[in-house]
């Protein structure tokens, strides 16, 4: 039953499909056939944003809607044909967008989606799903499609067809359409009859887009008159239009009407993300400021997350009426992976991103939707496995927020997960708080170490005097730790104490004999120490007797206020200059190998030695040496001397 009339006016030209369209379409096809009604949710939530971006356009040019200001989606479906069409009055396309859109992927993402396909249907298959495949997946029932569209503002005869078979390419012809829009019929496949029955269309229509904020309509035949069950009669009713959905943007409904699903199908809808979200946040704010937010947290995190250019944030209404994807400016980036939908009452229809940029609206709505958004994450957390598996896909950009975000830093740090010598394994799982309860008597820091990897922080040798004493550390080897111990420095009113720095004093918490023995080797080591520094020179800083080595000769720590190493590894990495950083050299007098030394005469010996020891310790602190082959050479050497 289609209400619209096309014909045909020009040259037909076929164009190839981008090789991406081509193995998507393979993909999609095999891998989401159990799933296969979802492409009527893809269509019609199209034919929606559609409607979305016409109304937007409208607000300043009304002559827009020309005589069809009731915006909504019609599907109807033709038995003979056996063809399925969903068709709208919204913005339409032009041949250029047709080209770009239904023949192309312009997505970000897509480079990664690729390469991390595997051939495996089922694992494709929830690729595709996070990926999004949208218009595409008509063609998981149809073995051909027909789009008609006409952009609004264009005349009738600037329409375009656009038809294609999902296999190598597409055809585009110039047509006549007598109304606005854009209309997609599916020659269904064989098999796909189900499709054709109006009960089985309606129920998917009833489940997918309820909350669709325009009527999804379809076509109900007439009812002749007839015998009511008291002998009355009762009036023929002529076939018409009728809503299946409530056509009420969902947000605008009371919490305690909207269930669950209902929720899921709406993030559905605004993310085209195909898992249910973890959780989500309605709140309706009325007072000084008047808005409405809900925002989810996704299951998955989308596949351009570190891509810095990715669009993100939340789509914006202004009273209803849709304004923008992705509105950046009321979510921080720390928190780029909350999706959602904002409808403020205060800023006006006719915003633009530039006029967003600074109004003190946009600060106050930004404020609100962060501080939504920090209280369902703490919510979520109270659900350990829940809270871990969103733990696992977003903390690392959860990490950037004590930078970013100064007055929420105590509830981000609330949020943070660590790895830590409490567990056996490399799991980020505990919290700040859970780290504070089980200090021991008489610390009052909160110790880590920041390091390349789970492995180099777990058995660095600045860990040794602390596992000696039972004190926990928290193990960091995420790129963007050492960025955020810089700026996450107390907690709960302790500090966080670099283990690997000059200034940790474990002095408090060892008893009066510990002191008077390290006393002692201080002064029994003066000696040594002196002829340490004469040896190493201006290659380190200072020479120390060590207080935190129990099992290794020795090691490098960085002065208290001198920049980490992890920080100059860091800024090295991405080009930047650092200055020269001396480290402090510790010895272990306990040590074996130290004692040999210093019983060392030859001082030629002893400074060979004594280069070795340095250089094991910046090799186990650093990763790598400046000249690694001296360092061979000299190892060699006294190796050498040593089997004589
Ligand atoms: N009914 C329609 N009216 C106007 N434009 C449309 C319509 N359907 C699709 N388009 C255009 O084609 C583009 C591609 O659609 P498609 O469904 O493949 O991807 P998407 O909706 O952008 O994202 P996703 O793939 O995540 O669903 C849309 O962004 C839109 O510009």
């Amino acid at each position: 039953m289609s209400d619209t009339t096309a014909t045909s006016n020009g040259q037909k030209q076929t164009h190839g499909f981008q090789a991406e369209v081509k193995q998507l379409l393979q993909l999609m096809i095999h891998s989401l056939y159990s799933n296969k009604e979802i492409f009527l949710r893809e269509l019609v939530s199209n034919a929606s944003d559609a409607a979305d971006k016409l109304r937007f356009l409208a607000l300043s040019d009304g002559s827009l809607y020309g005589d069809d200001g009731e915006l909504r989606v019609r599907i109807s479906l033709d038995d003979k044909a056996r063809t399925l069409t969903v068709s709208d009055n919204g913005i339409g396309m032009t041949q250029d967008e047709v080209i770009s859109h239904l023949g192309t992927i312009a997505k970000s993402g897509t480079k990664e989606f690729f390469s991390q396909l595997s051939g495996d249907q089922s694992k494709d298959s929830k690729l595709i799903g996070q990926f999004g495949v949208g218009f595409y997946s008509a063609f998981i029932v149809a073995d051909k499609v027909t789009v008609r569209t006409r952009k609004a503002g264009a005349a009738a005869n600037e329409a375009i067809e656009w038809e294609s078979a999902g296999e190598g390419d597409y055809s585009i012809t110039p047509i006549s359409k007598d109304s606005r829009g854009t209309e997609i019929v599916l020659h269904l496949r064989e098999g796909e009859d189900e499709f054709l029955n109006r009960w089985k269309v309606e129920s998917i229509v009833t489940k997918y887009s309820d909350h669709i904020s325009i009527p999804v309509e379809l076509w109900q035949e007439e009812q002749p008159e007839r015998d009511g069950e008291d002998g009355e009669k009762i009036a023929a009713v002529p076939g018409h239009w009728q809503a299946a959905n409530k056509a009420t943007a969902l947000w605008t409904r009371d919490k305690s009407d909207i269930t669950d699903e209902e929720y899921q199908e709406f993030y559905k809808h605004i993310s085209h993300d195909w898992s249910e979200p973890l959780s989500w946040s309605h709140n309706k704010v009325e007072g000084n400021s008047n808005y409405t937010s809900l925002l989810y947290v996704p299951k998955k995190a989308p596949f351009d997350m570190w891509n810095r250019e990715a669009q993100h944030g939340l789509k914006l209404y202004v009273q209803r009426v849709f304004i923008m994807d992705d509105a950046e400016q009321f979510m921080p980036a720390y928190l780029r992976f909350i999706k959602g939908v904002l409808d403020s009452s205060d800023l006006p229809l006719n915003v633009s991103r530039e006029i967003l940029q600074d109004t003190k609206v946009t600060q106050t709505l930004r404020k609100g939707c962060s501080s939504r958004a920090l209280k369902m994450l703490d919510k979520l957390s109270k659900d350990a496995e829940q809270y871990q598996a969103f733990w696992n896909e977003f903390g690392q950009v959860l990490k950037e927020g004590p930078a970013e975000d100064m007055a929420n830093k105590e509830q981000i740090a609330a949020l943070l997960r660590f790895a830590s010598t409490h567990n056996e394994d490399s799991t980020q799982n505990v919290a700040l708080a859970d780290y504070i309860s089980r200090m021991k008597e008489g610390q009052d820091e909160i110790y880590y170490i920041v390091a390349d990897s789970y492995a180099a922080a777990k058995h660095s040798p600045h860990l040794e005097v602390l596992r000696k004493k039972g004190l926990e550390v928290l193990l960091l080897s995420d790129r963007i730790d050492e960025w955020l111990v810089q700026h996450l420095t107390e907690f709960s009113g302790k500090k966080l104490r670099s283990v690997a720095k000059g200034g940790l004093d474990l002095s408090k918490l060892d008893d009066e004999e510990t002191k008077k023995a390290q006393q002692e080797a201080e002064q029994a080591f003066a000696d040594v120490i002196g002829r340490f520094k004469t040896a190493l020179g201006d290659q380190v800083k200072d020479v120390k007797v060590s207080h935190r080595l129990t099992e290794s000769p020795a090691c490098v720590v960085t002065d208290e206020f001198d920049m980490s190493t992890q920080m100059i590894k860091l800024m090295e990495s991405v080009g930047q200059k650092v200055p020269d950083v001396k480290p402090i050299f510790e010895l272990n007098t306990e040590h074996q190998l130290v004692k040999r030394i210093a019983d060392e005469q030859d001082e030629e010996r002893f400074k060979q030695w004594a280069d070795v020891l340095l250089e094991q310790a910046l090799l186990a602190e650093r990763g790598s040496l400046k000249d690694p082959a001296a360092f061979v050479a000299r190892l060699n050497n006294l190796l050498l001397s040593l089997a004589k």
